[in-house]
């Protein structure tokens, strides 16, 4: 029997270089024809966790007459650092890493980001694959080219545009996944619904349980569902100049309490308690109805998704907020809904507005 795979083509338009994302199962055999034959070495960036898959599909490639070689990271946030970075450089300066050499970045999201800056950075810009083996790196992380690591001040705050040469969502891979990483995912995957597609709301709301896990019967429809709605928004909008400042919604305060918790919070957990905040000041803000607000609370906590933080840090979280990307000047600016799939930026709320929004969320 032949097993169905997705195709989503990404870019090709306004001068990118379009690539696609394959979603199915026991798709690592595609990894050899994308690396292509112009390279002569191939790093398999990998986390700890994931030390077996890294070196299996080391030894792939060597078997195909590559130069390769695996480079561990640390697990999760801790990979994101200048001196993982630092430590990437080494391996590829020492192994003789040249312009038509390939990146492999196998992994969650913060290992992905971290591949695809390494392979931005390095001599300027060399070829990259993303193998996301966790669902938020599948929908979001490893689609649209948006590569970094944080620093002290904050998530994400060096980085570069770099899109993957293709990207593999083998979804076997998920069938490791602890299930509060799988949670983690939703909450990106629930972003999607509430800003372009609300039938991804709908298939989650028909059975919340069965949404947690892998064998869920939407499994595959939901992560297609929502690399579509990334795909769409990166391909009209690869830098960020307008449209795919909506892909941050729930980011703005999410990413300040992944600051405040020292990263020991997973990114989906946070930006599900900032995406509760967003509707909240969406709605005090007069944009969003009160059934689409409320509807946040529900889809989120049904699968197991936080609402609150605490409501002690304001003053701490307001202040990482000022350097967020979307800041300009002395302006915050926020992604909210006009109402289910009308995204839009809140520009420079009134900080009452913004307190009493947090006094829903806050604990
Ligand atoms: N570049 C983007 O557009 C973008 C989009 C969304 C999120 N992100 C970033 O993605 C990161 C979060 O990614 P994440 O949620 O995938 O978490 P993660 O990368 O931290 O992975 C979570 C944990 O699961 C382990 N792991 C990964 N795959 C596994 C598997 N199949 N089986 C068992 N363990 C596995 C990892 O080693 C890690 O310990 C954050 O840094 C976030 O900022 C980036
Ligand atoms: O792709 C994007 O654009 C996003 O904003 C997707 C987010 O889910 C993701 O977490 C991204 O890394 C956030 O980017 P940042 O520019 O706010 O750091
Ligand atoms: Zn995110």
């Amino acid at each position: 029997m032949s097993e169905t795979v997705t195709r989503i083509q990404v870019g090709g338009t306004a001068g990118t270089e379009p690539y696609e994302v394959l979603v199915g199962h026991r798709l690592l055999g595609e990894l050899p024809g994308l690396v292509g034959p112009r390279a002569k070495r191939v790093a398999v960036v990998h986390p700890e966790a994931l030390a077996e898959t890294g070196d299996a599909l080391r030894a792939d490639l060597a078997e195909q007459g590559y130069e390769a070689i695996a480079i561990q990271v640390p697990n999760a946030e801790e990979a994101k650092t200048a001196e993982v970075a630092a430590y990437c450089w080494k391996a590829l300066g020492q192994s003789g890493f040249t312009r038509t050499d390939v990146i492999v970045g196998v992994g969650g999201g913060a290992t992905t980001d971290l591949a695809g800056f390494v392979a931005a950075s390095w001599l300027r810009g060399v070829r990259w694959i993303a193998v996301p083996t966790t669902v938020l790196a599948m929908v979001d992380a490893a689609v649209g080219g948006k590569t970094g690591i944080n620093t002290a001040e904050g998530k994400n705050l060096v980085g570069a545009f770099h899109p993957p040469a293709g990207v593999l969502c083998d979804l076997g891979a998920l069938e490791t996944l602890p299930v509060h990483d799988y949670v983690s995912g939703l909450a990106e995957i629930i972003k999607a619904g509430f800003i372009a597609d609300p039938v991804i709301l709908d298939l989650i709301e028909s059975d919340p349980e069965a949404a947690r896990t892998p064998a869920g019967p939407h499994t595959a429809e939901l992560i297609e569902r929502s690399i579509r709605v990334k795909a769409e928004v990166v391909s009209a909008d690869l830098k960020e100049s307008g449209l795919r400042e909506i892909l941050n919604y729930g980011h703005t305060l999410g990413h300040a309490i992944e600051k405040n918790e020292r990263y020991q919070w997973r990114h989906g957990a946070a930006v599900a308690v900032g995406m509760h905040f967003a509707a909240e000041l969406g709605r005090l803000a007069g944009r969003l109805d009160e059934a689409t607000a409320d509807r946040h609370r529900s889809v989120l906590e049904s699968v197991g998704l936080p609402l609150h933080y605490r409501h002690d840090q304001w003053p701490k979280l307001l202040e990482t907020m000022r350097v967020d990307k979307k800041s300009r000047g002395d302006l915050l600016r926020f992604i909210v809904l006009d109402g289910l799939a009308k995204p839009t930026v809140l520009e420079g709320p009134d900080p009452a507005v913004l307190l009493a929004a947090y006094g829903e969320v806050g604990q």
